[in-house]
């Protein structure tokens, strides 16, 4: 479930760190290890440098557990892709600021769906860009990498930017959650929830930790 105020903490591990030949496993790994959300990254090699997989691999986890699935769009056209990850299962989507489309159109459309509907900015886009769409927003992700792949330092220089998403939100009466992808561990972690973030994408420090169950609870606590 999305939770109810963006005071509460989710931490979302990324598939993208996962092992790809024993997905199932691996799903079930986070969960046992105290996972609130997976978090799947959609890359169509032409938005960003690389390509991960499609709706075919959200609908194989959708099927196999209930985890609440936060399916991250970095592809071109968001809007047409759209339909097919609400079919395999997607609860919550999120399209970027920056992939040429229709962004209010696009947002009320994963709304209409029954969707929970997100917002994507890149470390070098602006929040200026984002601001005018987030009363139709449920969530706000900060990338805190240059989106593509996983295993990346995290960038410090966004802190700012979600300081201003959160003046923002307490000045205009919204509500969205914050949600940080990129390079997050228990510190840097730390230094996000401090800034206002309250949404932990993490891939490389849950899914290759030796221990994901204490990884979690690290970030968790931190
Ligand atoms: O969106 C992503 C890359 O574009 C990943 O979700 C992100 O990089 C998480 O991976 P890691 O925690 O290993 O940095």
């Amino acid at each position: 479930m999305i939770p109810p105020t963006y005071r509460d903490r989710v931490i979302a591990p990324s598939l993208l760190a996962a092992d790809f030949s024993r997905v199932r496993e691996e799903v079930t790994r986070a969960i046992n290890a105290g996972a609130d959300w997976l978090h799947l990254d959609v890359m169509d090699g032409h938005f960003v440098d690389n390509i991960s997989f499609g709706p075919a691999m959200v609908q194989a986890v959708h099927e196999t557990n209930d985890i609440y699935l936060d399916v991250h769009l970095m592809v071109s056209r968001p809007d047409h892709y759209l339909p097919r990850f609400v079919a395999a299962g997607a609860d919550l989507i999120t399209v970027h600021v920056e992939a040429g489309h229709d962004v209010d159109s696009t947002l009320r459309k994963i709304r209409d769906a029954g969707c929970k509907a997100g917002l994507a900015i890149n470390p070098a886009t602006p929040l200026e860009a984002a601001l005018p769409h987030l009363a139709h927003a449920d969530l706000l992700l900060c990338m805190t990498v240059v989106p593509g792949f996983g295993g990346q330092a995290f960038m410090p220089e966004v802190l700012p930017k979600i300081e201003a998403a959160v003046k923002w939100r307490e000045e205009q009466g919204l509500a969205f959650h914050i949600e940080v992808d990129g390079g997050i561990d228990a510190l840097t972690a730390a230094r996000c929830a401090k800034a206002g973030a309250n949404v932990m994408v993490a891939g490389s420090s849950t899914f290759k930790a030796p221990d994901m169950a204490a990884a979690i609870r690290q970030i968790r606590e931190a």
